[in-house]
């Protein structure tokens, strides 16, 4: 038994003593039905046995049926008798079962009730639902199998002594040892099977977390490590498996020895035992024994016990037992400390080296340019774009602007390359986006989405992820052309620690718009990017990013964002138009509804 083990049985000992104290009178009607299953146990061997001996072989076939008559109604009372046992045994699953809801209850309770610890009980429905049915469950099937066992296996055994004592001589070793190879599996089958459930939890706490952290991940380039660690689990969940798939055949080789051994063994003994005074009949009542009781006991005991035992104690334990850290909704941990990327001194903002391998002369060619774009997020989807061309010039300031659901985020995504049109053709610094490598793409443009990404590491680290030329004095003036100074100086400067969730959505936004300020990346995409900012905070950002050398994209959450671009495109169904303020106000009554939206 694990120490795990033995603490949960210590704390689960006085409460469960307490609970089978409260119910005697149940327990005792509970060994009475028991009993009344030993004496049919006892009587339907018994019964066969005089049936042929005094019977149908000393010629006296009435007195043979009367005792086959005995063995039916012995059969038949086992009805009666199965009916008593459940009666009493739902006067100890059901108390089980309600008492554990209540603590269940009252432990969400008490964490919810001011001075409790808070937090949402995420364990709270599992536990009431899943947790309590399995511990009604298995107790259930324990007091079930282990009782009838213990009280049938009495019965046949006192029918077998009773009928001749060189029967126990020959059924009781093959039985001792196949109960005994089955006990002797108990322990390791158990370790094997808390072995196999902690790797396959392991397994799923990875794969849950790498998937909460994939941009963390592909952030750090850790990718390939955790790949590793998935690798590796998966290996120890195999090997656990296989382990456990080895006891699992042990106590199937127990199964058959205590089952199948005993009535071979008596076949192959008859001629000893006839030799001894066994009478036919006695043969007969013996096999009756084995074929009708003691078996079917044994085989659901083996099947039941195992399981049903580790699984109770695991659950009760984890309703009545002190309440654990994983019972708490975790502060979300996400990556690995990333590697310091700050200098000190200025130097050359240059491009990282795939970007200076994809350099482009940005004065020949447009910025961005859409050719008759189409895009249908399905083949017979209505186009979300249909035929839209556009052109923006280097260093221009752009807006996009129209209703919710319009395409304005699948226009940035088409530009950024992240989405591939359904037909035309996107350019940005002259180059065709579609299906370019990530790293070639990362050179040419940065897309700021509404939800801003900021990972666990320094403020330094969070600022120049995308320029990791950038130096102390490049970042301290792009904090302070967003005003920035006082979320850095609260996190204990450059060096101080970001904890993504003790940032707020505006102040993970900065994070972010500077971030993007620093790339060297020639265009910026601004998808809502400003939206938890408030007006005068984003009005300095987007001046900052405008001053900007490059062109700047923004997916207008304000009319003042509009006004202070060089041109808006209002999108629009199927039309669009492009212009400056006073054109639009002038041309587009979309535009202008827009404005009168905002400004009221
Ligand atoms: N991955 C997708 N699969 C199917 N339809 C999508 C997908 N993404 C967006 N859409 C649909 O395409 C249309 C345009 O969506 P998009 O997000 O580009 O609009 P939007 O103008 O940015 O909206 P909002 O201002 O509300 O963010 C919407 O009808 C949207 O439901």
């Amino acid at each position: 038994m694990t120490s795990a083990e033995a603490g949960a049985l210590r704390r689960l000992a006085p409460p469960a003593r307490r609970f089978l104290a409260h119910r005697k009178g149940v327990l005792v009607r509970l060994a009475l039905w028991s009993l009344a299953e030993s004496g049919q146990a006892f009587l339907v061997g018994h019964a066969v046995a005089r049936s042929v001996d005094e019977g149908f072989l000393a010629g006296d076939p009435r007195r043979g049926l009367l005792w086959l008559g005995v063995a039916l109604v012995a059969v038949l009372s086992g009805a009666r008798v199965v009916r008593g046992v459940f009666a009493q045994l739902a006067g100890v699953t059901e108390p089980l079962r309600d008492g554990l809801v209540r603590r269940a209850v009252d432990r969400s309770m008490a964490r919810a009730a001011p001075g409790g610890p808070g937090g949402t009980d995420r364990a709270a429905v599992s536990r009431l639902t899943n947790q309590v049915e399995i511990a009604r469950d298995s107790f259930a099937g324990l007091v079930l199998t282990l009782r009838s066992f213990v009280f049938t296996a009495a019965g046949a055994l006192l029918g077998l002594l009773s009928l001749h004592p060189a029967l126990l001589v020959v059924v009781l070793p093959p039985l001792a040892a196949g109960l005994a190879l089955f006990l002797v599996t108990l322990r390791p089958m158990a370790a094997a099977q808390r072995r196999a459930l902690a790797a396959d939890e392991a397994l799923g706490d990875h794969a849950a977390s790498a998937r909460a952290a994939l941009r963390d991940l592909a952030a750090c380039g850790t990718g390939p490590g955790v790949e590793r660690r998935g690798a590796d689990l998966v290996a120890d969940a195999a090997a656990a498996a296989r382990t456990l798939a080895g006891w699992a055949a042990v106590r199937t080789a127990a199964l058959g020895v205590a089952g199948h051994l005993p009535v071979l063994a008596l076949l192959i003994a008859v001629e000893w035992l006839r030799g001894h005074g066994v009478s036919v009949g006695a043969l007969l009542g013996a096999f009756t024994y084995l074929v009708q009781s003691l078996l079917p006991a044994l085989h659901t005991l083996m099947t039941a016990l195992g399981a049903a035992g580790s699984r109770l104690l695991v659950v009760l334990d984890r309703i009545l037992g002190p309440e654990t850290e994983t019972d708490r909704v975790p502060v979300p941990d996400r990556v690995p400390e990333p590697v310091s990327v700050l200098k000190s001194q200025p130097g050359p903002s240059t491009a990282s080296a795939s970007a200076a391998a994809f350099a482009v002369d940005m004065a020949a060619a447009p910025a961005v340019e859409l050719r008759a774009v189409t895009l249908s997020y399905g083949a017979r989807a209505e186009p979300v774009l249909d035929a839209l061309d556009l052109c923006v010039a280097p260093g221009e300031h752009l807006a996009v602007v129209g209703p919710s659901g319009i395409g304005k985020s699948t226009l940035t995504r088409l530009v950024a390359g992240t989405l591939a049109p359904s037909s035309g053709e996107v350019r940005v610094a002259g180059r065709p986006v579609t299906g370019r490598p990530a790293a070639e793409l990362a050179a040419l443009r940065v897309l700021v989405p509404q939800d801003a990404y900021v990972f666990s590491g320094t403020v330094g680290d969070n600022l120049a992820y995308l320029s990791t030329d950038a130096c102390r004095a490049e970042l301290d003036a792009a904090v302070g052309a967003f005003g920035l100074g006082p979320l850095v100086e609260r996190l204990g400067g450059l060096d101080g620690t970001v904890r993504p969730a003790e940032l707020s959505p505006g102040e993970r936004q900065l994070v972010a718009l500077v971030r993007a300020y620093l790339s060297p990346a020639p265009l910026l995409l601004l998808d809502e990017a400003t939206c938890h900012l408030d007006p005068a905070s984003e009005a300095r950002a987007e001046e900052a990013l405008a001053g900007r050398a490059g062109t700047l994209v923004v997916v207008a959450h304000r009319l003042s964002s509009a006004v202070r671009a060089d041109r808006t495109l209002v999108l629009d169904g199927v039309r669009a138009r492009c212009g400056t303020h006073a054109e639009l106000l002038d041309r587009s009554p979309l535009y202008r509804d827009l404005t009168g939206h905002w400004n009221s």
